[in-house]
């Protein structure tokens, strides 16, 4: 197995050039664009790894997943998907248009901006204090990994630039999906996005994932199988963006991709896999990461369908 991932890496690594680092969030340009890291963990607990994984590198849009996940878990599935649908957009992640559109009264999926920010705001706890603290812990059980933090500047950055969230999320209070203060919930969004993984940590989301809510280390249920199955099932359909469709096409796996560059895939009962390049397509995918796991899909015969 490394040796294959050795291969894959060096084969698309020449794909980083295609591609271009996010920067409407000023601090997510400072990445490499030549790097391009994997790691897969499978259902024995063995670790293959290749390339640049120990980078680390915001988690973005990867936390929809698990956020969700803790939404389901503190009010049920029904007063989620009360407030957030469960239907692709079609339409790029940080879109408004089908707000505004008639019959449409609440965001189509938790994987879009305006839905993520809706699941966000359902998230349990006293003071904003502890609702991120909740996410954070959360995170870190999942990850295994009780080192993960937020990066600070990146959090900033996003706090000082992301009007197009402060829009969204303004317009989801008018409209009254959005509950309580506005400011607090996109600190806290924010935050949960700013939380800083490497490919290990990501590629342990999706073996917790495979295993159907249960860390593989220890057997622990944290959450139910159901809810496992809600999440990988929103990253087939919704998880790539407006590139969900072809994606299950060519590569067949539930993935989720984030704007600095990380794909977080789960392949059910197999393994899950952590890759970054952030060097990204047009609709925000890693463009080398893609391919790697599309080559992978085919090599280890990974598709779900
Ligand atoms: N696609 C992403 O990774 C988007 C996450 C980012 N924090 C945003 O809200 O714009």
């Amino acid at each position: 197995m490394k040796k294959l991932l050795d291969e894959l890496i060096e084969k698309n690594r020449h794909l980083t050039k295609k591609g271009k680092v996010a920067d409407y969030i000023p601090a997510l340009k400072k990445a490499n664009s030549k790097d391009l890291g994997i790691c897969i963990i499978d259902m024995k607990g063995n670790i293959y790894t290749s390339g640049e994984y120990k980078t680390k590198f915001t988690i973005q849009s990867i936390s929809k997943t698990l956020s969700l996940m803790l939404a389901i878990m503190d009010n049920g599935v029904e007063k989620v998907f009360s407030k957030v649908g469960m239907e692709p957009t079609g339409d790029a992640f940080n879109s408004m248009y089908k707000l505004e559109m008639p019959d449409v009264y609440k965001p189509l999926n938790p994987m879009i901006n305006a839905g993520a920010i809706v699941v966000t705001s359902l998230i349990k706890g006293e003071s904003s204090e502890e609702k991120f603290e909740r996410i954070l812990n959360f995170f870190r059980k999942i990850t295994c990994n009780n080192k993960l933090n937020l990066n600070e500047e990146v959090y900033l950055s996003e706090k000082e630039t992301g009007n197009k969230n402060v829009a969204m999320a303004y317009l989801l209070k008018d409209m009254g999906i959005l509950e309580g203060d506005v400011e607090e919930i996109l600190d806290i969004y924010f935050k949960q996005c700013s939380i800083e993984v490497d490919c290990i940590d990501i590629a342990n989301i999706g073996l917790f994932l495979a295993n159907r809510g249960k860390i593989l280390k220890t057997g622990e249920a944290i959450t139910t199988d159901y809810i496992a199955r809600i999440v990988k099932t929103l990253m087939v359909t919704c998880g790539m963006y407006d590139f969900s469709g072809e994606f299950a096409i060519r590569i067949g796996i539930p993935a989720k991709s984030g704007v600095s560059g990380g794909i977080m895939a789960s392949v059910p009962h197999r393994m899950g896999i952590g890759i970054y390049g952030p060097s990204l397509d047009e609709k925000g995918n890693s463009v080398a990461g893609y391919e790697v796991l599309e080559d992978l899909s085919k090599k280890l015969n990974l598709s779900i369908f």
